[in-house]
């Protein structure tokens, strides 16, 4: 993969995710790892290469079949993307509305999980008023909400304190229990040996750890 004209930022990576595995991708900062996310949800294409999504190529897809593909993957990446019109609560319940499930059948759930990731006081609370890691956390609750097949999360534990990233930790070990295969992308090494899950690690674009070579 490359951006523009640039050399390729990714080059020569071979893996595969068994489906309810859970994996780290490691790697200083500029690496790739970001990149490697990106690619995975087909935020952007590969310059030559194969790319599988639930068993299908999915390297030249059309982008009209990419809605459906992604709402099958929960993402969080750097940028947030909030609705800045919408309060917490319906931040986190938008995978839900989409599906146009009713309210009363979400409400505690979403509660509950927003609870879990510390902002249960914060939930009819607009976006703009929330502080980094509470964004953050806004975002990793949309990303679990609807538990997804696939979970793509980018430093999820960049901006909270330690106990705090264990408790995310902790969602997302209960969330890959539950089935969802997840992906998690960190520099913070307390949380990769705590979990002590398999991890692809990223040199320079390459992948020098984990990968099928
Ligand atoms: N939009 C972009 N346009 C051009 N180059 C980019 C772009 N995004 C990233 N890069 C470059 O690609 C390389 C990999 O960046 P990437 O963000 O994937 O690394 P990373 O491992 O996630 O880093 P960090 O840990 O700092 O988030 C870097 O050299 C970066 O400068």
């Amino acid at each position: 993969m490359r951006y523009g004209r640039a050399p390729e930022t990714l080059r020569d990576i071979g893996f595969s995710l068994a489906p309810g595995s859970f994996h780290f991708l490691t790697g200083a900062s500029g690496a790739g790892k970001s990149s490697l996310l990106k690619l995975i949800y087909l935020a952007h294409r590969a310059s030559r290469g194969r790319v599988e999504l639930f068993g299908r190529d999915v390297s030249r897809l059309p982008p009209g079949d990419l809605p459906f593909l992604r709402r099958r993957i929960g993402v969080v990446f750097q940028e947030f993307k909030l609705l800045e019109h919408l309060s917490v609560f319906d931040n986190a319940a938008l995978p839900l509305r989409i599906q146009q499930r009713k309210p009363a059948t979400y409400r505690d759930d979403v509660g509950e999980l927003l609870t879990w990731v510390g902002l249960g006081e914060r939930m009819h609370a607009l976006p703009a008023t929330l502080s980094g890691g509470e964004k953050q956390r806004l975002a990793i609750a949309r990303a679990v909400v609807d538990r997804p097949d696939v979970l793509l999360a980018d430093e999820p534990t960049g901006n909270v304190d330690p106990a705090m990233s264990l408790r995310l930790l902790r969602l997302f070990v209960e969330l890959n229990r539950l089935g969802t295969t997840v992906l998690i992308a960190t520099h913070d090494e307390e949380v990769v040996a705590r979990a002590g899950r398999p991890t692809l690690h990223l040199e320079q674009g390459r992948l020098v750890e984990g990968g099928d070579r």
